[in-house]
């Protein structure tokens, strides 16, 4: 499925990002003790590194999950679950567990996660209304139709002057 229009755009700085992190990181502060941070790869794992500094959390697990091609979202893959260690040590229902993300959109990535570890806390710093529901803490919600741009798929370059694009 591609990404419905009219898009909107949010493009983040890596300033923004951590800025946004660390709020996340203030948010989650004083809301539990977790054994582990499990980041769904790839955008889960800045996040994590920065709640991981500012929570003192240093188990770190991965659960990696693929859907988006670019902008279009194919079938969702789990290329690799959490390990059996770190779910028999959270009594098997993710207790204990803080699962990070970059962003939620539809869903349905949230959604796999629900399913394989029900009573984990699930952050992100970005959430989109589709999939709000499934998170329990975020930073800045956007529109659905807003595209997030995020500081490592971007580079610098020219742009033209606003000037230009005004009609007159
Ligand atoms: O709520 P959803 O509609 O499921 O979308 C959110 C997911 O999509 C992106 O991951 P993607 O599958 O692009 O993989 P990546 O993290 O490796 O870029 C993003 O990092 C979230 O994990
Ligand atoms: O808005 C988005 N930005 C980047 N990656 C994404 N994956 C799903 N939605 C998005
Ligand atoms: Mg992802």
């Amino acid at each position: 499925m591609s990404h419905p229009g009219p898009e909107k755009v949010f493009p983040v700085s890596w300033d923004q990002f951590h800025r946004d992190a660390r709020a996340l990181s203030w948010r989650l502060a004083g809301q539990g003790e977790w054994k582990a941070i499990v980041c769904i790869t790839r955008g889960g794992l800045v996040p994590a590194a920065i709640l991981s500094r500012e929570l003192g959390i240093r188990v770190i697990e991965t659960v990696c999950i693929a859907s988006y091609d670019y902008k279009d979202q194919g079938d969702l893959a789990v290329l690799k679950h959490v390990s059996e260690k770190l779910i028999a040590e959270t009594g098997g229902d993710g207790s204990g567990i803080l699962v990070v993300d970059d962003l939620v959109d539809t869903g349905k990535t949230a959604q796999e996660v629900r399913r394989l570890l029900p009573k984990c806390h699930l952050a992100t710093v970005y959430a989109k209304p589709m999939g709000r529901p499934l998170v329990d803490t975020f930073v800045t919600e956007v529109s659905q139709d807003t595209w997030i741009y995020f500081p490592w798929d971007m580079g610098l370059t020219f742009q033209p002057p606003i000037g230009k694009g005004v009609a007159g």
